[in-house]
């Protein structure tokens, strides 16, 4: 009834909710007064005592810093700019939003203060708003699996996909209303919601109208997101502090949110500041930037368009023939103080990297799309339903010259796939069919390896155990339930076992392999190996003078098995650190190599790069490539060669006769799904893009297609993305482009489906 109620009234309300829900929400501020003033403070996680330098550093020491309550829109009459501030960094900017709002010691105890929570115009509002706690709130996405956030029931994956419902199966709109516990005098203090027009507001702004009624833990990560913004708007909070809100969003819905959140902030309605990844996208209307270094200390603080100057000068700091301290330098100072934080590894050549400020020599692609063997994976005529709700499939394909309804598709040995779409289109849904974690894939035309779940006559169908042995999978759902206290090496272990928790298979190669993955990941792994940080310490770059050991030379694959073995000092940090110890970004970096290590059939990579660091993806994607090995010569999946010059990759590699990985071979195909053009490996040639239409971003169809061999992901990108482009590009180059794949006329897939050249 709830919720007929409220979507009944939303339907009531004029179509075009912009114009007149931005009015009603603008708040009429009119206090001078900073909304945080720091001054000269230095914080703590404890209270500091003489002796605690190492376990207790000082966080951001001597920083100063004001944000003002006003004014947050530009002002034509005045020519005043308006503040939009996000907090940039690889690691420590969760930190610097925790100060924000109040969190962490700060010495002197006076140096952070509030002085518009405590005015006379805010107590008259809502006197509890002079709280930090209640005035400042912080939602953020970059450290939780998708459902983490909003609560999962799922203790096994194929929950999420069935339709059976439990009582604690929150919906949308109970969680948004707060009334998420079985014992009413239970619910959370903001479930006495009374302003249901904010409510309607909210729902619409995000646009989601159409989930009020789903349970929260069938959302897909995109909508996961909206919602969980949603909710925290409700609270009305004075300041809104985002910590990578585009995190694991499609381009499409990254532009719709990152307008969303400018009406948002420019009504200040709520104020936001944005937490956001050097690679990420910068919002355009984001107009102030603290860039956060290394160690907790602020390199850049500011306004945009004088940072684009700054980090002309930092790029200088890499070149050979450093700058010369003329004295006439108009950006001396500027330089000097890069420098000086360059030498105490504030500023390191990973955070020029990831703000693209070093130099990417550009790569002559010549990478051909594999034919394929073996067909993997087949669908014909695929549709996932949930009642008359077609999640998956509902649409039709040029199948042998015909017009067919549904999916119809091949993976085959040595082909590598990207799976495109929107949020919410289906993706997680498609890749759950070919690892059987949903319900429907015993009942749909899908077969895999060769057979079909169910037996059928003269040939037992394909077993759940069969499968876990021959997919390697990483993703979020996988991330949110993996068990945390499995050390890195039992983690790892654990992909030549039938559960998280079942004892592994191993024998001396199987063993060697792990020790080569561990030795290849050491730096990024052993706490021991880099400095570390509270969120991240995924660094790759040299760090000053340390040098990695030359690594003991391993057993050929194909030696004697044994199961015992030898001691590795070099790897033993492995035996003891527990997986819930690790970074976000390291905790993906064990589940990546966990779904390579066992060197399955079919790989599955469903956002397994997100939340790494540029340089620890880009790791990743060369052993995924190339393995542990120092490749010098070229071949036709990768024309990446390792020279001494890249002294991270050099010193972390074995010259080829001794590596025991060797990127993925042509009896092995890759299934990527990815929101983000760097996260697919140049080696993926096939792509499909999964129809969208939620309301929320422009409406895409299914394609399904293959990039020619001198086509980047950077060229193919945004063409792919955009349903015009592709129109227009797509079909005029289709035939002349497939003649430039070798083999094109005996391309079967072109039998069976037509494959789109851009
Ligand atoms: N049990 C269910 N009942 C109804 N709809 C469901 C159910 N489970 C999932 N859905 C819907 O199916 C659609 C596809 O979800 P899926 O997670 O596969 O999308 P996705 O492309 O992986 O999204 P994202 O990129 O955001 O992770 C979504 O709209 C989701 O809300």
């Amino acid at each position: 009834m709830l919720i007929q109620r409220v979507l009944g009234r939303l339907s009531q309300l004029p179509r075009s909710p912009w114009t007149s829900t931005r009015c009603q929400s603008r708040r009429n501020v009119s206090s001078a007064l900073p909304l945080i003033s720091i001054q000269n403070g230095t914080f703590y996680r404890s209270y500091p005592t003489p002796n605690d330098d190492e376990h207790n550093p000082e966080l951001y020491p001597s920083f100063t810093f004001t944000l003002p309550a006003k004014p947050w829109r530009s002002d034509d009459q005045t020519g005043k700019q308006g503040q939009h501030w996000a907090v940039v960094g690889s690691a420590g900017k969760t930190a610097l939003l925790e100060i924000f709002r109040g969190r962490y010691i700060v010495i002197p105890s006076h140096a952070r203060s509030y002085p518009y929570l405590s005015s006379d115009e805010l107590a008259a509002k809502d006197p509890r708003l002079s709280y930090p706690d209640r005035a400042i709130q912080y939602v953020g996405f970059g450290e939780e699996g998708p459902q983490v956030a909003v609560g999962t029931r799922a203790p096994y994956l194929s929950a999420r996909y069935e339709s059976r419902r439990e009582d604690s199966d929150w919906s949308v709109l109970q969680y948004l209303k707060g009334q998420t516990s079985l014992n009413p005098l239970e619910e959370e203090e903001y479930s006495t919601l009374q302003d249901e027009t904010w409510l309607e507001q909210v729902v619409i702004r995000l646009k989601l109208e159409k989930l009020l009624d789903m349970p929260v833990a069938n959302l897909s990560n995109g909508q996961t997101r909206r919602t969980r913004i949603a909710k925290a708007l409700l609270r009305k909070p004075e300041l809104l502090l985002l910590d990578e809100p585009f995190m694991g969003l499609d381009p499409a819905s990254v532009r719709s949110i990152s307008t969303l959140l400018q009406s948002f902030a420019e009504d200040s309605s709520p104020r936001l500041v944005l937490g956001l990844r050097p690679q990420d996208m910068w919002p355009d209307w984001i107009t102030h930037l603290l860039i956060v270094g290394n160690r907790h200390r602020i390199l850049f603080q500011g306004e945009r368009s004088r940072a684009k100057h700054v980090f002309e000068v930092w790029k200088t700091l890499t070149e050979s023939n450093n700058r010369q301290d003329s004295g006439k330098d108009p950006d001396r100072t500027i330089y000097m103080d890069a420098k000086e934080a360059w030498e105490g590894g504030i500023l390191d050549r990973q955070l020029l990297w990831d703000l693209r400020l070093t130099q990417v020599k550009p790569t002559n692609y010549n990478v051909f799309a594999s034919v394929g063997t073996e067909a993997l994976v087949e669908m014909d005529a695929v549709k996932v339903q949930y009642g008359t709700k077609t999640v998956l499939g509902g649409w039709e394909q040029t199948v042998d010259g015909e017009q067919k309804e549904g999916l119809h598709w091949r993976v085959r040995r040595g082909q590598r796939w990207a799976i495109l779409g929107a949020n919410g289109s289906g993706k997680t849904t498609l890749l759950s069919l070919i690892t059987s974690d949903h319900p429907q894939a015993y009942a749909l035309p899908v077969r895999l390896f060769g057979r079909s779940r169910l037996p059928e006559p003269g040939q037992p169908g394909v077993s759940i155990f069969d499968l876990q042995s021959r997919i390697g999978h990483s993703s979020p759902e996988i991330h949110t339930l993996f068990p945390r206290h499995l050390t890195v090496r039992q983690s790892i272990e654990s992909a030549w076992a039938e559960t998280f928790l079942g004892r592994p298979l191993l024998d001396h190669d199987r063993d060697s392999d792990v020790n080569a993955a561990l030795k290849f990941f050491k730096p990024d792994l052993d706490p021991s190996a880099s400095p570390g940080s509270e969120t991240d310490n995924t660094s790759i770059a040299p760090k000053g003078p340390e040098k990695f050991k030359v690594f003991p030379k391993l057993p050929r694959s194909g030696s004697k098995s044994r199961a015992v073995r030898e001691p590795d000092v070099d790897i033993e940090y492995a035996d003891s650190l527990p997986f819930s110890s690790l970074s976000v970004a390291q905790q993906r970096l064990v589940l990546f190599i966990r779904a390579v290590v066992h060197k399955p059939d079919l790989v599955i990579l469903d956002e397994a790069f997100s939340g790494m660091s540029p340089s620890l993806r880009n790791k990743c994607i060369y052993f995924l490539e190339v393995g542990d090995s120092r490749r010098r010569r070229r071949d036709s999946t990768s024309k990446r060669t390792t020279t001494r010059k890249d002294r991270w990759l050099y010193d972390c590699t074995v010259p080829e006769p001794d590596a025991r990985h060797r990127g993925l071979t042509d009896q092995q195909a890759l299934i990527v799904v990815s929101h983000v053009k760097e996260e697919i490996p140049e080696c993926v040639r096939h792509w499909m893009r999964l129809p969208s239409d939620d309301g929320f971003a422009d409406p895409l169809s299914f394609r399904i297609g293959i990039l020619t061999h001198n086509q980047s992901w950077d060229q193919a990108w945004d063409i792919i993305w955009s349903a015009k482009k592709m129109e227009e590009q797509g079909r005029r180059a289709y035939r002349r482009k497939l003649k430039d794949v070798p083999g094109s006329s005996k391309v079967r897939d072109t039998e069976v489906y037509e494959l789109w050249s851009i």
